[in-house]
This record gives C-alpha cells, sequence and structure tokens, in this order.
C-alpha cells in the first residue's frame, strides 16, 4: 500500500467536480528550464533525453487530476519561453487560474529571471491566480547552482508554494499539480463548512511526508 499518495492524477473513478470546467494552468519560465519536459513527465510519466527543441508559440495539454475522490479537469498551457514569443503568452495569463513558474536549479540566470517573470504576471494574469515556484532539475545535483533555502526564500517573498522538481525523475511532479487542482477545486467550490485549505501548507506537509518516507 502506497501511504504516500493521497491522491491520483489518473481519471478513473470519481465524479466530475464540475464537467464542464476545465482549469486554465501554464507553465511560464525561461527557455530551457523544463517546461515542456515537467508537462510530459506529468501527462505521459516518461522524459526524452538530451532532445532540446524550444517551443514555438504554445500549446496545451488536457488532463483530469483526481483529488478527494473529485475528478478536476486542467488544462495546462506550455509556453515558449524565448523572448521573442513572450508577446503571444502575454494574452494567455489573463485567463489562467494558476500559473506554474520555473526556473533550474543549474541556470543562475534562470532564476535570476524569476522576479522579472513575477512582475509580469502580476502585469497580465488576474490579481487571484494561484502562483507555485518550481526550481527543475533537481536530479542534476553535481551542476546544482540555486540552492534549495534560495527558492524557499524567494518563494515565501512573494507569498507562494515552493518545490524541487525533476522532470527525468518525475520527483514532486505529480505534486506539483495535485496541488495546483487541490486548490482550483476549493476554491470553486467552497462549502460553507468545508475546512479551508492553503496551498503553502498542504506543499509543506506533503514534502515533509516525502522527505520521512520513501514518495519517490
Ligand atoms: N536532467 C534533467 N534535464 C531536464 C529536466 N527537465 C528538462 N531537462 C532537459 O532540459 C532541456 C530543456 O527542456 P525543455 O522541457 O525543452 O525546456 P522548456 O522550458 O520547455 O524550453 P522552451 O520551450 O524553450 O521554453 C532538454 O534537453 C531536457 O531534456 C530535468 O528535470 N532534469
Amino acid at each position: 500500500m502506497d501511504l504516500q499518495r493521497p491522491d491520483s492524477y489518473q481519471g478513473g473513478a470519481g465524479p466530475d467536480f464540475n464537467e464542464h470546467v476545465l482549469h486554465k494552468t501554464i507553465l511560464v519560465g525561461d527557455s530551457g528550464v523544463g517546461k515542456t519536459s515537467l508537462l510530459v513527465q506529468f501527462d505521459q510519466g516518461k522524459f526524452i533525453p538530451g532532445s532540446f527543441s524550444a517551443t514555438v508559440g504554445i500549446g496545451f495539454t488536457n488532463k483530469v487530476v483526481t483529488v478527494d475522490g473529485m475528478r478536476v479537469k486542467l488544462q495546462i498551457w506550455d509556453t515558449a519561453g524565448q523572448e521573442r514569443f513572450r508577446s503571444v503568452t502575454h494574452a494567455y495569463y489573463r485567463d489562467a487560474q494558476a500559473l506554474l513558474l520555473l526556473y533550474d536549479i543549474t541556470s543562475k540566470s534562470s532564476f535570476d529571471s524569476i522576479r522579472a517573470w513575477l512582475t509580469e504576471i502580476h502585469e497580465y494574469a488576474q490579481r487571484d491566480v494561484v502562483i507555485m515556484l518550481l526550481g527543475n532539475k533537481a536530479d542534476m545535483s553535481s551542476e546544482r547552482v540555486i540552492r534549495s533555502e534560495d527558492g524557499e526564500t524567494l518563494a515565501r517573498e512573494y507569498g507562494v508554494p515552493f518545490l524541487e522538481t525533476s522532470a527525468k525523475t518525475g520527483m514532486n511532479v505529480e505534486l506539483a499539480f495535485l496541488a495546483i487542482a487541490k486548490e482550483l477545486k476549493y476554491r470553486a467550490g467552497q462549502q460553507a463548512n468545508e475546512p479551508s485549505f492553503q496551498i503553502r501548507d498542504y506543499v509543506e506537509s506533503q514534502k515533509k511526508r516525502s522527505s520521512c518516507c520513501s514518495f519517490m
């Protein structure tokens, strides 16, 4: 029995939370940080090594996530990180309910760009958009230049949840999307007697569980 997986991202059993609603989630961050790889890992459970072909423009994948026995439909948009596509991707921010903002733990410049990305997000996205900061390529420990604490500190400064992920090993990939789905479900269907859900607390508690035991 896998005690470390409270939820599942497979479609499968469970009533639709709202079968007509697609929760729009966007992946953003510098070119090469691993946005496409993260989405492929989440969607197909695989990683294609060494093949970097920069995303041109924008594309999306629909994915059903099961949280608390309810099916939540995510429409996950993968954007191009390259500067020349920025004006195209800005247009998509407005309808986004969630944004996963990635940097690469082996790239200082991608980490230094995060503040500029957050400025753009605040300019173009809805005020209440759910934002999560992800330090990707966590498997590349020998090439790490950004400490985990630096990611934590930056995330705390902006009041957003933070995870280190690996699109290669799958580390924390499922958790990142599940946390987003839980938050969106909670916001959309909040009942008077429903206990409040805090995405940062949820992510922190899941991180503690995974570091204590064998999550991956
Ligand atoms: N080791 C390792 N390599 C990764 C990881 N994520 C992505 N990569 C590699 O990094 C390169 C860039 O990954 P992409 O997923 O194409 O990056 P992107 O952010 O979508 O790039 P753009 O489309 O240009 O915005 C590829 O060679 C991937 O194989 C990871 O978690 N670990």
